[in-house]
């Protein structure tokens, strides 16, 4: 055996053992010089089916792949390659697409009519392309579950910060935020308020018209308080039942107290229509202000004080404003027997 065939030998044993198929194809005429007939029987096909053209080869690629053939053929053609590599899938004869990845070079790319030995390998991706669509697949379902997550912790954030009846903030988000107003209004020695504000004599409006009639004139306070405090400055939260607190930044007393009536007043103008024949409830609400006093006084003190004036308010008639008074022995005497007897 010459040494030429001895190559030829080793060449196909490496290929076969590479699970290469080598081909030819004349570029220029479209001829096939040597055809995949690895590739083709493993699709089904008898050597007879594979025909000697390139157009007939174009029959069995996926046409979704055509023109990408097609471009990777042309880049190494013009020279902007320094091989042509492609993956197409090839219909098999039970009508399945197969993947198979094309590996090629133009041999006679110096000579004058370049093109005409064009010779390459393919070889059978399928199985890895399905293992990359499978992960694909689930990346794609992971990025889903992700976005999923991301929107049911924004939902679980705002259930955790707000009070699910009114949507104002509840007690946890006002005590956070309380805490840093006064640590904020301590070191830039800026005025600071609260309003305590109380629906006077509520048990009776559930008594005598309900629960869900209690949730309506619980709402109507909130919003009154919402909408004539300042968005984004000012913080409304509801502290538990019918009582809210007003956090009030860059607010003096006499300002608080100016809003305290103001919002009172507002209240006490509001009737609830309550059932079908027209009947209404009109409520009230007692407020208790108080400012920010010495340095180092915490948002639980401030809070404290604020419950001391309102349960003068509360003692003074209802529907009412009134404001801390640190020298008010009557009021420290009223507040100290208040705790633990206002509801
Ligand atoms: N409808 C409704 N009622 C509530 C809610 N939370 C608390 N309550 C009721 O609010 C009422 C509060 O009553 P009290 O603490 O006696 O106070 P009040 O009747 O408003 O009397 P004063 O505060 O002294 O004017 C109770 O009857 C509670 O059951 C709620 O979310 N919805």
């Amino acid at each position: 055996m010459g040494e030429i065939d001895l190559n030829k030998e080793r060449l196909e044993l490496a290929l076969e053992a590479a699970g290469l198929d080598l081909w030819e194809n004349n570029l220029l005429t479209g001829e096939v010089t040597r055809k995949a007939l690895k590739t083709f029987s493993e699709l089904g096909y008898s050597d007879e089916e594979v025909l000697h053209h390139l157009d007939h080869l174009f029959e069995f690629v996926h046409p979704d792949d055509l023109a990408m053939i097609q471009s990777a053929v042309g880049e190494h053609m013009a020279g902007r390659t320094p091989e042509y590599r492609c993956e197409f899938r090839l219909l098999a004869k039970d009508g399945r697409w197969v993947w198979y990845a094309n590996y090629g070079r133009i041999m006679d790319v110096h000579s004058a009519t370049p093109g005409q030995r064009f010779i390459g390998v393919t070889f059978n991706i399928d199985h890895r392309k399905r293992r990359e669509d499978e992960i694909d697949q689930i990346n794609r379902q992971l990025a889903e579950q992700n976005a999923l997550l991301q929107s049911l912790n924004s939902a679980l954030e705002l259930l955790a910060a707000n009070d699910s009846l009114t949507g104002l903030a509840n007690r946890r988000t006002l005590m956070d935020l309380g805490a840093k107003e006064c640590k904020r209004a301590e070191r830039f020695q800026h005025p600071l308020s609260v309003l305590m504000v109380d629906i006077d004599s509520f048990k009776n409006v559930n008594d005598n018209w309900g629960h869900l009639v209690g949730d309506r004139v619980i709402c109507a306070v909130a919003d009154i308080c919402r909408l004539r405090t300042r968005s984004g400055v000012d913080a409304v939260a509801r502290l538990g039942g019918e009582e809210f607190v007003v956090l009030l930044p860059e607010t003096s007393v006499v300002h608080a107290q100016a809003l305290a009536e103001a919002l009172r007043e507002a209240v006490a103008q509001q009737e609830l229509v309550v059932n079908d024949d027209g009947e209404r409830v009109a409520f009230t609400v007692s407020i208790g202000v108080a400012p920010l006093g010495a340095d180092g006084q915490s948002f639980e003190q401030l809070l404290n004080n604020a419950d001391k004036a309102l349960y003068k308010a509360k003692q003074t008639g209802r529907n009412n404003v009134q404001c801390f008074d640190p020298a008010s022995p009557r009021l420290r005497l009223a507040a100290n027997s208040a705790d633990g007897a206002k509801g």
